[in-house]
């Protein structure tokens, strides 16, 4: 039964039950995050924690058929496109808001549970990984692909990708490997597993079951999906082996050495991707292991900044992987540097000079 209904076209937000109910329903750009949409969450998120009424959240997308299909494949890149070229100063504030509702999301107080079928990408992964109980199907699509577009594993990346086993997270964030449902489990980036044709029915029960007598939401919804993950698809030892090594020059090499249908389809994939961002995510995810989440969503911010604004005249990395995947869609991105060789430290470092005095930082009030 519905109790109150907050409806927008991008985002429908409502009570159902003593559930909190958010769907993203931006079907035609797979449920890409606007500024609105952002915002729009981040107020139910904020007016349900006080809400004595609302006992979880649940979140997910709909396809372009209905309800499921696709959570969300990340923040508005083409926005980030528009906005980076225009001057438009509403690009700082979604990545400030983007951020504060990750770390909203991770702290929350009242479990939310994220539908996470169908693709689950960048800021998709940054409105689900701080989840208490993440959900998947055979249709789940999860990754960090960031570095394809010239940016780094955002939205909190380096901290739930740096909380991977041994060097799984260098090697998904460097990659951006698509993981399935089952995978994501293996990688520890996903909770429960249930077949996508039993979602609306587990939507449904979740809304209209009563937890007034003090039943776990979170333990019930984990009554209907199997939680036991499978060994690893990924040869382990040898992705603890390649991406512990120091720079990515070093991966590239021992990977060209390595004769496997692994090492070949990974040493193809970080060829495709920027160079200098490679180097930067490596050294992000690196250092974000000795960090809690909201030092690292600083640190994140910081970069985002960069990204944007490091090198004029020399362009961004970032603007010419959107271009070439999603404007021109000619996908072929010209990056600077344009081999993973030609990348230098100091370029890397320049990355991490914060571009604000700590009093000023825009997410200085994360605790
Ligand atoms: C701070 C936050 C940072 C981030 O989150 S950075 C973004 C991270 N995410 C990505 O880089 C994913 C970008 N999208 C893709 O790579 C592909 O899409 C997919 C692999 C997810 C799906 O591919 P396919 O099934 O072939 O669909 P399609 O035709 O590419 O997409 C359908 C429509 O959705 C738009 N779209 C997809 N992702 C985004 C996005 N992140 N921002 C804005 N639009 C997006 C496309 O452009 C297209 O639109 P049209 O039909 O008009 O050409």
């Amino acid at each position: 039964m519905t109790n109150s209904s907050v409806e927008s076209n991008v985002v429908v937000v409502e009570v159902q039950g003593r559930v909190g109910c958010i769907t993203l329903n931006r079907p035609k750009a797979l449920n890409a995050l606007s500024l609105d949409m952002i915002r729009a969450i981040t107020h139910a998120l904020l007016s349900w924690r006080e809400d004595d009424h609302v006992l979880a959240v649940a979140v997910r997308g709909v396809n372009k058929e209905g309800p499921f299909g696709a959570f969300c494949a990340g923040g508005d890149i083409r926005f980030f496109h528009q906005a980076a070229l225009s001057g438009n100063p509403a690009l700082e504030d979604f990545f400030t808001e983007e951020y504060a509702l990750n770390h909203l999301i991770h702290t929350y107080p009242k479990p939310y549970i994220a539908f996470m079928d169908g693709i689950v990408m960048g800021g998709g992964m940054g409105i689900s990984q701080g989840a208490s109980l993440r959900i998947v199907t055979e249709r789940s699509k999860l990754a960090m692909p960031e570095t394809l577009i010239g940016l780094f594993p955002d939205v909190g990346g380096g901290y739930f990708l740096s909380r991977c086993a041994g060097r799984l997270g260098e090697y998904l964030a460097l990659t951006g490997l698509t993981l399935s449902g089952r995978e994501a489990m293996s990688a520890g980036l996903a909770d429960g597993y249930i077949d996508a044709g039993r979602l609306p029915g587990l939507w449904a029960s979740l809304a209209q079951t009563p937890f007034e007598n003090g039943a776990s939401v979170e333990r019930w919804c984990a009554s209907h999906l199997s939680m036991t993950a499978t060994a690893p698809s990924w040869p382990t030892k040898e992705v603890d082996r390649v991406f512990g090594l120091e720079t990515v020059a070093d991966m590239a090499a021992a990977l060209a050495e390595t004769d496997s249908d692994w090492g070949r389809s990974t040493l193809a994939a970080l060829r495709q991707r920027s160079p200098l961002m490679l180097a930067v995510a490596l050294e992000q995810v690196r250092r974000a292991r000795s960090m809690g989440l909201a030092d690292d969503l600083r640190m994140e911010r910081e970069l985002v900044r960069r990204c944007f604004h490091l090198r004029p005249g020399a362009g961004s990395d970032t603007a010419e992987g959107i271009r070439a995947l999603a404007i021109d869609k000619d996908h072929s991105p010209r990056w600077h540097p344009a081999t993973i060789e030609e990348v230098t430290p100091e370029e890397v470092a320049a990355f991490f000079v914060p571009p604000w005095p700590a009093h000023a930082h825009p997410l200085k009030v994360l605790g």
